[in-house]
């Protein structure tokens, strides 16, 4: 049996009872460490908090070399962690699909997800949301203009959206860092920028920052330690408009 058991948002006590339940019953814990992170817990208090031992992979282990662990699913119980939810903005579906195709069993273990927490956080309505997107890290000889290019369509659909940043091995985009890039994309484009912005730091936490406004008051906000992601606004609500001047410092 192969159990893809989501971590929830931040720390230890993210993960449902049933998630928990899971890893006690399991012969094997994976924790793919690449799609997202819970920077409220490390590795070591993980393994303690379940008596354990977690075995991280990095994205080759599960995309290119998921052998061990099917191998392990077929001869008995095993759970493969994943930070927020296990089936959101993840590629597990592909591993799902392999097990299937060696019959072993598996089951989904959901937990709370950036997506949703970003609803309520901000309080755009799920429903007005549009494509995500993602802002890497460019590197010399490649400066990707997509993510400006989903929000852009996003915006003449009249729909939000969602901006992931990107990861790396020890290093996390913050919101000042992907405006800056959305903003150079921008000009790259030669086309507007979008007007409103919010960036929300730490969701799940007991201190979440939220800051709503345009570019220039994102780029000098502090958000604090990570994980960062953004949103782009469409056209407000009255009652997201109230939301964000109530919880997310907006004012005209
Ligand atoms: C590719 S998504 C993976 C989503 C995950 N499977 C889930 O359901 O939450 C990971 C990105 O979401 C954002 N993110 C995830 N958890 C976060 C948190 N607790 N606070 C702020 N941003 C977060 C970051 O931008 C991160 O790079």
């Amino acid at each position: 049996m192969l159990s893809f058991v989501g971590l929830g948002l931040y720390d230890g006590e993210d993960i449902s009872l049933k998630g928990l339940r899971k890893i006690r019953e399991a012969d094997h814990i994976f924790l793919e460490g690449y799609t997202s992170r819970l920077m409220g817990i490390k590795i070591c208090e993980m393994e303690d908090q379940y008596g354990k031992t977690v075995t991280v992979l990095g994205r080759e282990d599960v995309e290119q070399h998921p052998d061990t662990i099917l191998e392990y699913a077929k001869e008995g119980p095993v759970v493969f962690l994943t930070g927020g939810d296990p089936m959101v903005s993840t590629t597990h579906a592909d591993l799902r699909i392999r097990a299937a195709e060696r019959g072993i069993k598996t089951e989904i273990i959901h937990s709370s997800s950036i997506i949703s927490a970003v609803c309520g956080l901000s309080g755009l309505q799920n429903y007005r949301f549009g494509k995500s997107c993602s802002v890497p890290y460019p590197t010399e000889n490649w400066f990707p203009l997509t993510p400006y290019e989903t929000i852009s369509a996003n915006l003449k659909l009249n729909l939000h959206t969602l901006v992931y940043l990107d990861i790396q091995s020890e290093r996390y985009m913050s919101v000042p860092e992907a405006v800056r890039l959305i903003s150079a994309m921008a000009e790259k484009k030669n086309e507007p920028l979008p007007k409103l912005f919010i960036g929300i730091a730490r969701a799940g936490s007991e201190n979440p920052t939220v800051i709503a406004g345009n570019a220039e008051t994102l780029v000098n906000a502090d958000f604090g330690p990570p994980l960062h992601v953004l949103v782009v606004p469409a056209e407000l609500h009255p009652i997201e408009e109230d939301y964000i001047r109530t919880f997310a410092g907006y004012h005209d």
